[in-house]
């Protein structure tokens, strides 16, 4: 049986009792961690709490022809993996997979980031449109790549009055933050003619389900500039509010009054 194991948002005590449960009982234990990251914990602090020995895997290691799945024909096995295993990820595929090799699996849901952000925010989950991934910029042939991809997802949100969740790269030890961010936003955004997307409502938010969460609201521009600390961090163009959203953006994100002027708050 392979078991996907959800091990929540920050550290960890973020696991499920089912998923503990499982991973101490489990005859092998990996885990992958370039989708997402515990940043308020070691992989020594995970092997500490957990009991286990944890093996760590490497995209290639899961995307490609992984070995260690043959394990899983006759062993448990257990595969953890940052906030939930099935949001936001490509494990999908590796589960079916596993199916079609005969496997068993089955899915240890853990806390994460789509369904903190509308806890965070007071931004309601139903009026989130597509998500997208702001991602580093690449150089193709000496020349700087800017993705226009999460732009353009933002303003087919916006144009359905949908709000977008942005999650934004991780490369190796390298973590892109919210400066970075919303200043490749607006790069895209002015190279399109589109001068007032920098005045566009936006949300930021760093180390989710951590003790110093910080949440902010402000123009895009101001996010450009606001000091968030430590990664991890996510970002959300809201599209339009309903009243009661406008007012927690004002309460829980110190969203600025003169961006709210309409809402009745
Ligand atoms: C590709 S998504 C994977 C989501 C993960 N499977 C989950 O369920 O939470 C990873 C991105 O989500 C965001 N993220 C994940 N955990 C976070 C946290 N605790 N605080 C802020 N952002 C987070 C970051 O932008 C990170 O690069």
């Amino acid at each position: 049986m392979l078991f996907f194991v959800g091990l929540g948002l920050y550290d960890e005590r973020d696991i499920s009792v089912k998923g503990l449960e499982i991973v101490r009982c489990a005859d092998a234990v990996y885990a992958e961690f370039y989708t997402s990251r515990l940043m308020g914990t070691s992989i020594e602090r995970l092997e500490q709490l957990y009991g286990r020995e944890i093996r760590m895997l490497s995209r290639s290691e899961i995307e490609g022809e992984p070995e260690w799945l043959e394990h899983a024909r006759d062993r448990n096995v257990a595969l953890l993996v940052g906030g939930d295993p099935m949001i936001s990820t490509t494990h999908l595929d590796l589960r079916l997979r596993a199916i079609e090799m005969g496997i068993d699996t089955r899915v240890i849901h853990g806390s994460n980031i789509a369904s903190a952000v509308p806890g965070i925010t007071g931004l309601q989950n139903y009026r989130f449109g597509r998500s997208a991934t702001v991602p580093f910029p690449h150089i193709v042939r000496g020349k700087r790549i800017v993705s226009s991809t999460p732009y353009n997802a933002v303003k087919d949100n916006l144009r359905r009055d949908l709000h977008t969740l942005l999650y934004l790269d991780i490369q190796d030890e390298r973590f892109m933050c919210i400066n970075e961010a919303a200043a490749l936003l607006i790069e895209v955004a002015n190279g399109s003619g589109d001068e007032d997307f920098a005045s566009n409502l936006a949300v930021g938010i760093a180390r989710a389900g951590s003790e110093d969460m910080c949440v902010r609201a402000g123009t895009l521009l101001e996010l450009k500039t606001y000091s968030f600390g430590p990664p991890l961090h996510v970002m959300v163009i809201p599209g339009r509010l309903h009243f009661m959203e406008a007012k927690a953006l004002r309460m829980l994100a110190g969203a600025p009054e003169e961006l709210l002027s309409g809402y009745e708050l």
